[in-house]
């Protein structure tokens, strides 16, 4: 029997780092953000038809996020449309990891999972979270998105109290030590359920 847990949080609550802690605990872990940046890349199945509908957003045969940044900055609509192009190919990304994985505990790292109903998908949900304040500072120390990037994404992300309402697992991510033994609590728990079921 194979388990499905869904990672999701809000941006910069830790997901990519809890992650990596489950992959050491010898789950198998597929990143929607990663799937994203190979569908994006030169090759990548994204890159024709975000041509055909945002022209201005390749450069050297790729799709630019910076381009589609200023893209999103300009036009309300265009994330909208871009998520339809985008979403379809990374399900089928998650569908192929899914058919070869081997673990019997495959993890899911899905920023999107409550905003795109991917609940229903998976058997069980762990949600990570900090401080509103911890979540900004570590979004802008990355130097990668301004103060307003951040709100309009913020904004457009369930809310992260409605998050830890609705999840089987909650791990905060205040220190990495705190977080790895969470993420062991949550392992256990899963491989109870797992025996219980069996
Ligand atoms: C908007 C883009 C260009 C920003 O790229 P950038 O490299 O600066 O940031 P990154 O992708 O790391 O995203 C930063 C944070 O924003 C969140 N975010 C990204 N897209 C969305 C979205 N459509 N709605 C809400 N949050 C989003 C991410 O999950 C993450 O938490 C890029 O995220 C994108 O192309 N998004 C559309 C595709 C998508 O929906 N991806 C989400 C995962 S399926
Ligand atoms: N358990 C933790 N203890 C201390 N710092 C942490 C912990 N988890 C994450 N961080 C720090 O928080 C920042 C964001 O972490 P990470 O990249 O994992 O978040 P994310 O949710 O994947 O972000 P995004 O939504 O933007 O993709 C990083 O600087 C990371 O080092």
């Amino acid at each position: 029997m194979t388990f499905r847990l869904g990672l999701t949080g809000s941006i910069g609550m830790g997901k990519s780092t809890t992650a990596r802690l489950f992959a050491e605990q010898g789950c198998a872990v597929w990143d929607a953000d990663a799937a994203v940046h190979r569908l994006y890349s030169s090759g990548g199945a994204a890159v024709a038809p975000m041509a055909a509908a945002f022209p201005d957003a390749i450069q050297d045969g790729a799709v630019s996020r910076d381009a589609l940044k200023n893209i999103i900055a300009q036009d309300a609509d265009a994330l909208k449309r871009i998520e339809s192009i985008v979403h379809p190919l990374v399900a089928q990304d998650r569908a192929d990891f899914a058919a070869q994985a081997q673990a019997d505990i495959l993890v899911f790292d899905i920023p999107l999972l409550f905003e795109t109903g991917g609940e229903a998908r998976v058997d069980a949900v762990a949600v990570v979270s900090t401080d509103a304040d911890t979540q900004r500072a570590r979004v802008l120390d990355r130097g990668t998105m301004t103060e307003d990037q951040f709100n309009a994404i913020r904004a457009k992300q369930t809310p992260d109290a409605e998050k830890r309402a609705r999840a089987d697992y909650v791990i905060l991510t205040d220190t990495i030590e705190h977080a790895r033994a969470q993420v062991q609590d949550v392992i256990a728990d899963i491989r109870k359920r797992m025996a219980a079921d069996a």
